[in-house]
């Protein structure tokens, strides 16, 4: 596994990150346990801030789907990013955070009313439309409350980009946003302009996740850029914001090389300045959406390992204590991680095994065949790589509560989620009076 942030190796031979011993850090928080890397974290955002913001020229908003809570959202406002939330349910969590809500955008392509309510009682920055249902629903219910709400389109441009197909969502056949191909993008921007409650500022696209050729982030770029031309051509209306959507790839293995944030900001601020010289258009402010490569490196999850199981001549088990409920990546799409044994951290690998979890389905598979010093019961796995889509993908399966998540700084460490407890799985149920003894 590579050491990432501040994970470092020390004298008892144990994983550190953020100057805390993994396996303290287990004693102290129960296994499994999702460490977050403070000071990594902030880097990152730093560095996003850095190469978009600072300038003027772009907007980062922190795409919370990948990694949200509380604790989250003020880390996120502290490093002066903004939010893209996609549910009421993070939209509640970023407001009862205090995050500043005119720096929220609000994603979805099944918005509730209730949802486009929420958003306009908090009085949120944006809302990205995404179909003619929403675009009607939002306008009446601007008018009902007395206000006008600022809006941009998700715009599904018809880029196809190398990633696993589940993540890809830029491409035409897809179940967000206004197909540009096909003329319906234009009409959408069309209705817009005409909705006496929504203010038409620009546009949206993003065209998946966990990318790695810049070229495609380029080439929205472009297309974008082309739009917006012809939007201003046909309809006059001048678009002041081009939100290009997340999906910067990390690395998850060594088989992942992740370009730099630098060399991504240059290529799409770029971009947008030179096509917008090119067709003497007004240059629109870029905003990216990074998730994953914000949190997800930032992450590591810490396992005790329980049953070691030998098939021989075929195969041997580690089992941990987690599994697909606290990281169902490998399970849904293939994903590959890295680990180590936290404990073991000086030991030379010399065997390659596979780590399943402890739920009751043959794919609940973490990784296979992985190398790793002799492991026996006891030992601390970790797994690099976690912080993007492991928690906010987790699952109670099996009624298998979710770990406890610990932001990790400067040799402290602070629960910023509580794990969930047996009475957390039961909170919800109720036994009718016709069930009561
Ligand atoms: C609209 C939108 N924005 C941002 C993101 C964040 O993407 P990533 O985590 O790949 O940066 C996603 C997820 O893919 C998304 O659907
Ligand atoms: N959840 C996916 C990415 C989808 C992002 C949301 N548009 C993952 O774990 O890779």
């Amino acid at each position: 596994m590579k050491l990432q942030g501040t994970a470092k190796v020390n004298e008892a031979g144990h994983l550190t990150i953020g100057g805390c011993d993994a396996v303290e850090l287990v004693q102290k928080h129960g296994s499994p346990l999702y460490v977050m890397d403070e000071t990594f974290l902030r880097e990152k955002c730093k560095a996003y801030y850095d190469a978009f913001s600072a300038s003027g020229a772009g907007e980062v908003i922190y795409a919370s789907k990948a990694f949200m809570n509380m604790a989250m959202c003020r880390v996120i406002e502290q490093e002066g990013l903004g939010l893209d939330v996609v549910s009421g349910g993070e939209l509640y969590t970023a407001r009862r955070a205090g995050f500043p809500m005119e720096k929220v955008y609000f994603h979805g392509n099944n918005k509730t009313d209730s949802e486009l309510k929420q958003a306009i009682e908090y009085g949120i920055g944006h809302i990205v439309v995404d179909n003619h249902y929403e675009m009607d629903r939002l306008n009446a219910l601007a008018e009902q409350a007395g206000t006008t709400v600022n809006v941009l389109l998700r715009i599904t441009p018809g880029i196809e980009c190398h990633t696993h197909e589940f993540i890809r969502t830029g491409q035409i056949d897809s179940k967000f946003g206004f197909p540009l191909p096909t003329g319906q993008a234009m009409e959408a921007v069309k209705a817009v302009v005409s909705c006496s409650n929504l203010k038409y500022d620009g546009l949206h696209c993003h065209i998946g996740s966990q990318i790695f050729e810049l070229e495609s982030f380029r080439f929205a770029a472009e297309v974008m850029m082309n739009f917006i031309e012809e939007i201003q051509k046909q309809t006059g209306a001048v678009t002041t914001v081009l939100n290009l959507g997340g999906g910067f790839g990390i690395r998850y293995t060594e088989a992942d090389e992740p370009a730099d944030i630098n060399d991504y900001a240059r290529t799409v601020l770029s971009t947008v300045q030179s096509e917008a010289e090119k067709r003497n258009l007004t240059v629109p402010r870029v905003v990216v959406e990074p998730g994953r490569s914000i949190a997800g490196p930032v992450g590591t999850t810490l396992y005790t390992v329980g049953s070691v199981k030998e098939i021989h001549g075929v195969r041997k088990y580690v089992a941990v204590d987690g599994g697909m409920n606290d990281n169902p990546r490998p399970a849904l799409y293939g994903s590959r991680y890295e680990a180590m044994l936290a404990n073991k951290a000086t030991e030379a690998n010399e065997e390659v095994v596979s780590i399943t979890g402890k739920c009751c389905e043959s794919g609940d598979m973490l990784i296979w065949d992985v190398s790793l010093p002799k492991v026996k019961s006891g030992d601390i796995l970790a797994v690099s790589s976690t912080g993007a889509y492991n928690y906010t993908m987790s699952m109670n399966y099996n009624r298998i509560g979710r770990p406890a998540v610990v932001f990790v700084r400067d040799g402290q460490s602070a629960v910023v989620v509580e794990r969930e407890s047996y009475d957390d799985l039961i909170r919800n149920d109720r036994i009718p009076p016709y069930l009561q003894r």
